[in-house]
């Protein structure tokens, strides 16, 4: 299950020298097993959101909840995935990926399993007893990848997690995210700046308005899952690259 309602959600964070209206009355309400990505302009208050969903912060009004209950802290149930590498260096690729299932009490049989089964999945399955230092930054984040599905979360929340790698390497990244995946489907939440990303990966595009964030608008997409990267040479697909582009120029405009 990994059904996410969000109403009426506000954030406020008020500091000595000033209060920053992050979210205003912001509704989102996303299926279980939903693949939705967020866009919208710089500081909007898209990773506000994924902290809020994640449990790391609380609203300052307004309600979160997943299957109906109510999110008041972090939880095993949701995994997060930043930008930057959450690997520990310490620690072996198996071992890395191991970490959350072993926390979390599984049998290690079940353990075994399930790291072996996303190494493979992920494609660092002949990289197993590497440590994250001899990796690339993109096997670095196939390790994150893997260690988020371990756990077996039911909401993934993604933080722009392929934001710094290059044109090539994040193109692998999808293809890798998308074999995971459908291989076991989640809830996922992708914030990201890119828009063909976003049509790429998500059943629906939430376009954000400037902070304080609310949602302008909400792209389908409607290409199936089996999508390959020629899809972004389809004139359907560039059609609504364009139309979102658009909705951002225009809530950039609106803001000036
Ligand atoms: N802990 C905090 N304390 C004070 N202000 C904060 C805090 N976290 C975020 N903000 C402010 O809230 C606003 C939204 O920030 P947020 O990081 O959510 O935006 P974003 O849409 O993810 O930005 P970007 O696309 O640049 O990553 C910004 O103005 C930011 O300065």
């Amino acid at each position: 299950m990994g059904q996410i309602t969000v109403s009426q959600v506000s954030k406020r964070f008020e500091t000595s020298r000033k209060t920053t209206v992050a979210l205003n009355d912001t509704d989102l309400a996303i299926a279980d097993k939903e693949t939705v990505c967020v866009v919208g302009p710089s500081g909007c208050g898209k990773t506000t959101l994924l902290n809020l969903i994640a449990g790391f912060m609380l609203p300052s009004s307004g309600r979160i909840e997943v299957d109906g209950e109510s999110v008041t802290g972090p939880s095993a149930q949701r995994a997060v995935v930043f930008q930057s590498d959450a690997v520990f260096p310490w620690l072996s690729v198996r071992d890395n990926v191991a970490f959350g299932p072993k926390v979390q009490g599984r049998p290690s049989r079940v353990r075994v399993e399930r790291v072996e089964r996303f190494l493979d999945l992920v494609g660092l399955a002949e990289f197993a007893s590497a440590y994250p230092k001899e990796l690339s930054g993109g096997m670095r984040k196939r390790v994150d990848l893997a260690r988020a599905y371990a756990s077996d979360p039911d909401v993934l929340l993604l933080d722009e997690p392929f934001g710094a790698l290059d044109l090539f390497t994040k193109e692998t990244m999808w293809l890798a995210l998308k074999k995971v995946a459908d291989a076991e489907p989640k809830t996922i939440i992708f914030v990201t700046h890119d828009i063909e990303e976003a049509l790429f990966l998500g059943d629906r595009v939430i376009v954000m308005t400037p902070r304080p964030a609310r949602v302008h608008s909400v792209v389908e997409v409607p290409f199936g899952r089996d999508r390959s990267l020629d899809l972004r040479a389809d004139p359907a697909f560039q059609k609504l690259r364009m139309e979102i582009a658009h909705s951002l120029r225009e809530v950039h405009n609106d803001a000036a």
